[in-house]
């Protein structure tokens, strides 16, 4: 369950990445060296009468998008956590740096916040992202005043969200508190408005319930677009003109798969940009708030005894696995579209291999973070054919038990080509990794469902105990692996003599079990 949100670089989902994935952080440079605007100008200069375009000139040099209920849509910057910080004051006029009037202007003294998961109806949103939303109110990281509401096609009451996701809710994280009680009390704060997703009535009529629940606070606006990426920009330009907070900040989470290519990811970028800063999109990877790969830097940058092995003058290669033991299941829609390397690769098993490989960063900032991850992501090779295997799923029996094919999903097209498992190796030629193979797999209707990380080490030298382990070499290598999923764990195999008189060797696991902690 993801409990926390990370961005990644905006500007490029390419396989392997390219250069562009900079961008961002040049954009920055330029605009602070007063080169570019905030965000890029509209091709005609609209006039201030000019209600239905997003934009219009601000005072001080900076300009402000505009939203068609009127409010302006604020820039803030992402250090503003989901608590509902305000941005800071600008104290020679009293007014907030991005030029909205501050709380006390509007006469707002509290926050609050209101959670709108667009697509409350789909997987994601079952799955995922109301379990993850109620771990945060149980471990008290939301805010005291916040609302939820789902919104979506199909026609749900309040009620109906509620008996949907409570079905979903555990408290598996910490169990502290009665956690009955505290499901109902989140549960009362989730509401279901049911709309298209091109309407820009339908979110009026949402701006309407969202203000009745903000009641007299400030009222900071977050939507999470738990939907298929088609559907993005309707979404946006919608909730933008017609749903943004009045006073308050405007964000949007956008979900994966970021477009088809770099320059498919460019266009989303720029088509979202006709209505958001940069500032208010939040690109998200789940797999970054995954505690194994959360604990990837603090095992590395926190232990002495694993740095000084992290190169390739001791690892032999890399390993990224990801596999699950089901198919589509109806997912069909979304998956044929894009196939198994859009939908894991170049995104969770990449943000885990630019972890795994950066060099230490600056700091824990998150542009001294990503700037690392760059740098690695630049320095890959392009990838070839000849290192990737694609495969897609055939229908089996097991046991008794017939497991359809990949076609075999009804929303799969009969004669799909799309791949459901993909290998590559892929290569970083930099100094630390020159030579190190990173293999990634990633499957579907596998024949289990796991995720880990392992790091094969190089043999050892001369190896004093050759014969006790045969020719055999790789039986007495060592590996570190870590288990993302199912449960967590770090084990490191290591050579072990066993226990009585005579000289036999054995591989065992020296292990951090996150379950037995
Ligand atoms: N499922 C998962 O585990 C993960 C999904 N994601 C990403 O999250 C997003 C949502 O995924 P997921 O929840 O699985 O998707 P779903 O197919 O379940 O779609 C979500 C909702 O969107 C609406 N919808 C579906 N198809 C269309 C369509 N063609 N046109 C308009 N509305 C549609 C439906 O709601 P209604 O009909 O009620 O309007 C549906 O309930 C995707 O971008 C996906 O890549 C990311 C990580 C994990
Ligand atoms: O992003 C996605 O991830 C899920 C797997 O996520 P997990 O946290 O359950 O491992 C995958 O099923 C889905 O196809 C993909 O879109």
């Amino acid at each position: 369950m993801a409990t926390c949100f990370r961005t990644y670089p905006s500007s490029s989902v390419s396989f392997p990445p390219s250069s562009s994935f900079s961008k961002r952080s040049r954009n920055r440079q330029e605009r602070n060296q007063g080169k570019a605007p905030p965000f890029p100008l509209p091709r005609r200069w609209p006039s201030n009468s000019d209600s239905n375009l997003p934009y219009s000139p601000q005072i001080g040099g900076r300009f402000q998008i505009k939203s068609s209920n009127g409010h302006p849509l604020n820039a803030v910057s992402l250090q503003n956590g989901l608590s509902g910080n305000l941005p800071a004051k600008d104290h020679t006029d009293g007014k907030l740096k991005d030029g909205r009037p501050s709380s006390s202007g509007s006469g707002q003294s509290e926050t609050t916040i209101t959670i709108t998961v667009v697509g409350a109806s789909g997987d994601l949103a079952k799955k995922k992202i109301f379990p993850a939303l109620f771990a945060l109110f149980y471990e008290n990281f939301l805010p005291k005043h916040f609302t939820i509401f789902g919104y979506a096609r199909s026609k749900l009451t309040d009620e109906e969200l509620r008996n949907l996701i409570s079905e979903t809710l555990t408290c598996r994280i910490d169990k502290k508190e009665n956690c009955k009680d505290k499901m109902e009390e989140f549960l009362q704060r989730c509401f279901y408005h049911s709309g298209q997703y091109n309407s820009e009535e339908d979110f009026l009529e949402l701006d309407k319930k969202l203000n009745e629940k903000e009641v007299d606070r400030l009222p900071n606006r977050l939507f999470y677009l738990s939907i298929p990426p088609n559907i993005f920009v309707d979404v946006v330009r919608c909730a933008s003109r017609c749903a943004s907070s009045p006073t308050g900040w405007t964000r949007v989470i956008v979900e994966k798969p970021f477009g088809r290519d770099s320059k498919s990811s460019g266009e989303l970028t720029q088509r979202l940009k006709q209505y958001l800063t940069e500032d208010q999109i939040f690109r998200i990877d789940h797999y970054l708030g995954k505690e194994l790969v959360e604990n990837l830097s603090v095992l590395r940058f926190s232990n002495l005894v694993f740095e000084p092995l992290w190169s390739r003058q001791y690892i032999r290669n890399v390993q990224l696995i990801f596999s699950e033991d089901f198919g589509t299941e109806g997912r069909g829609g979304y998956f044929d579209n894009y196939g198994i390397i859009r939908d894991i690769m170049q995104n969770h098993l990449l943000q885990i291999l630019a972890l795994f490989a950066m060099e230490p960063p600056v700091s824990l900032g998150a542009e001294d973070i990503r700037n690392e991850k760059v740098k690695v992501l630049r320095s890959m090779r392009v990838l070839q054919l000849d290192d990737v295997v694609v495969g897609q799923y055939k229908g089996h029996s097991k046991g008794g038990k017939a497991f359809p094919a990949y076609t075999d999903d009804p929303t799969v097209p009969k004669n799909s080509l799309t791949p459901t498992f993909a290998a590559s190796a892929l290569f970083i030629d930099n100094a630390r990794w020159d030579g190190v193979p990173f293999l990634m797999k990633a499957g579907k209707a596998l024949h289990s469902r796991r995720a880990e990380i392992r790091v094969q080490f190089r043999h050892v030298p001369g190896n004093l105990y050759r014969r006790n382990f045969g020719t055999d070499l790789d039986k007495a290598t060592n590996e570190l692996v870590i288990r993302v999923q199912p449960d967590e764990a770090i084990y490191l195999k290591i050579n072990n003599k066993i226990p009585g008189l005579s000289m036999r060797l054995d591989s065992s696991n020296l292990n951090l079990l996150y379950s037995a902690k």
